[in-house]
């Protein structure tokens, strides 16, 4: 093969080798997660092992690799094979390998959508991109504008999945960290510095890390980006923009059938990783530089070991602690969910070790063995069913609320010398009755506050096809659209996302009492001025006829004292 058509792609296509096809997926089974200890209702795991999905990206040959005269030294054989050029025998086979020419989109859905399905379904999820700098991670996992990265990606195949389950409300939390220098610090609140990583039971969580739940694709996008913006990232002499720490973006998501159904809860957690990548001498640092160089390879190589103790069948002790990346990753890495790893490489020639040391790698986490199980927990650890029974009670007591304000409204017609009683009784009570009316319709507009607010929070499909009649009345729940403009993720942006308008569904119940008190007032107001145009005797004939007519008489009252 020439150069100039070695250059020309890291691709080939020649007669297939054996295959290794994406495992088929996993049948659902129950266990475990960090911070919720498990349901006793849960019925037993029936783990079902796997493999972790091993997949090797190939970028394009890059300008400065060309102007130096870099050869490919690695191509894709067919959709499984990676050859090296110099040297037939030495070949690898994963579970996909993808050319330069490949698009994320694709990586996406053949290395991480099943993950991603696994996670809204209940099983754990982990996708990490792994290679050296400047091989691909970043460009993988976040993307550009142009082409979105498998963060983006999955973030919008999330809100994707809610809409097409009908029947299922979800809620959706994030949190993004970084670790630097081996330090955690949370990317999501710049003063969440040096967390500390705390086990249980269940697994290892950082202590004190900022959740926030999302609710558009759009939303968590944009925490994404002033997340980013806090990331470190410096350049060396082969990548402008290179990661100086590894991230770890987390989307918790809980699942229920419905406010009234009582039918366990499913959590899961989709971990979504970019790693830094590991420096070789050619990398030319110094200073911060190299120090950082040094914490990322030194956990980079934690990592390593850690997936051979996993596989060689023989250790006693895998040493997860040697290494932050490897306590945060022993839940995952210990089997407890779906992990896909995405092997980021280059053609180069210049790079040639390198890339073997990656494929090594890569060769080695195929054997490690996971076991995708479902994750259920009980109704009163989750935080779904918590706000469901919340909204719900809340409800209950606005309509009490409500209902005594009507009581206390009946309208009688008064006699005359009821009404002089009546204009005694008020001036006399008119203060308080100022107050309490006040008092009230805080209440009220509290209530209606806290139940919009809760409400906004649980995500449903708008394709309710559960029940067709919900379509007829205004919804009470917040609806999405997930258009590709969803997706417009600029990392300089800062958060000018929404708590938006088109959500308020609970709004259009709650407005409809909203407006007919306006619409009283308005008239009450009205009333007030003309008769203050005619003299109080006016006033107190129009007052006689607006007990009859009007339902909402605190307003009434309340105007009456300043009529006086
Ligand atoms: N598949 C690809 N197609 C086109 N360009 C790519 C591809 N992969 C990477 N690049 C480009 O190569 C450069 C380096 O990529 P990137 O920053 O993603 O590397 P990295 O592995 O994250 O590096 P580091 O570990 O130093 O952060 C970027 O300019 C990126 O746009």
């Amino acid at each position: 093969m020439s150069s100039a058509s070695r250059r020309s792609s890291a691709t080939r296509k020649t007669p297939p080798l054996p295959k290794h096809h994406i495992r088929p997926t996993t049948p659902f089974s129950t266990t475990s997660f960090p911070k919720h200890p498990p349901s006793p209702a849960t019925t037993p795991p029936s783990k079902v092992k796997e493999n972790v999905t091993v997949t090797v990206r190939f970028r394009p040959l890059n300008g400065r690799e060309l102007s130096k005269g870099d050869e490919v030294a690695w191509y894709a054989d067919g959709d499984y094979t990676l050859r090296n050029e110099f040297n037939p025998d030495i070949a690898y086979s994963f579970d996909r390998v993808f050319g330069p020419a490949t698009t994320t989109r694709h990586v996406y859905d053949v290395a991480a959508q099943h993950v991603v399905s696994g996670a809204m379904e209940g099983v754990n999820g982990t996708v990490f991109a792994y290679g050296v700098t400047s091989s691909g991670k970043t460009h993988t996992m976040h993307g550009e504008q142009k082409s979105p990265g498998i963060i983006p990606l999955a973030v919008k195949d999330v809100f994707g999945i809610i809409q097409e389950t009908p029947g299922r409300e979800y809620l959706l939390r994030v949190s993004y960290l970084e670790i630097y220098n081996e330090v955690i610090n949370d990317l999501l609140n710049p003063t969440g510095q040096n967390l500390k990583i705390r086990e249980d039971s269940q697994g290892t969580y950082v202590e004190g890390i900022k959740e926030e739940v999302v609710l558009s694709p759009a939303h968590a996008l944009s925490l994404i980006a002033s997340g980013e913006e806090h990331r470190h990232v410096g350049s060396n002499n082969v990548n402008l923009l290179s990661s100086r720490s590894h991230t770890i973006f987390t989307v918790t998501i809980e699942s229920s059938p419905g406010e009234d159904q009582g039918e366990e809860v499913t959590l899961s957690q989709l971990h979504l990783i970019d790693l830094a990548g590991s420096e070789s001498s050619k990398t030319e640092t110094t200073g911060l530089r190299r120090k950082e160089g040094s914490y990322i390879n030194k956990s980079l190589l934690t990592l390593g070991t850690v997936i051979s103790k996993l596989t060689d069948g023989k250790s006693t002790h895998v040493p997860y602690r040697d290494s932050k990346l490897t306590r945060l990753l022993q839940s995952s890495l210990s089997g407890h969910g779906r992990v896909s790893l995405i092997c980021t490489v280059t053609p180069a020639s210049s790079n040639t070790e390198e890339t073997h040391n990656t494929l090594k790698f890569a060769q080695r986490s195929k054997h490690v063995e996971i076991k995708a199980s479902q994750n259920k927990i009980l109704d009163e650890k989750s935080l779904i069913k918590k706000y469901q029974r919340e909204i719900s009670n809340l409800k209950q007591e606005l309509q009490q609320l409500k209902s005594g304000m009507v009581e206390k409204q009946n309208p009688v017609v008064p006699s005359q010398e009821d009404l002089v009683n009546l204009k005694l009784q008020l001036e006399a009570g008119q203060i308080k009755l100022q107050s309490r009316l006040e008092e009230e319709e805080q209440a009220k507009a509290a209530l209606m506050g806290r139940i919009q607010r809760l409400t906004k929070l649980i995500l449903v499909s708008t394709k309710n096809t559960i029940q067709p009649n919900i379509l007829e009345k205004p919804s009470h729940r917040r609806r999405h659209s997930f258009g590709e403009d969803e997706l417009a993720y600029l990392p300089d942006r800062k958060r000018e996302y929404m708590v938006d308008d088109d959500a308020g569904s609970i709004d259009s119940e709650l407005s409809v009492d909203g407006r007919s008190d306006a619409t009283n007032l308005d008239e009450i107001v009205k009333d007030f001025k003309r008769s203050k145009r005619r003299g109080m005797l006016g006033w107190f004939k129009l007052k006689v006829k607006s007990y009859i007519t009007l339902s909402y008489v605190p307003f009434d009252l309340h105007l009456i004292c300043y009529a006086q």
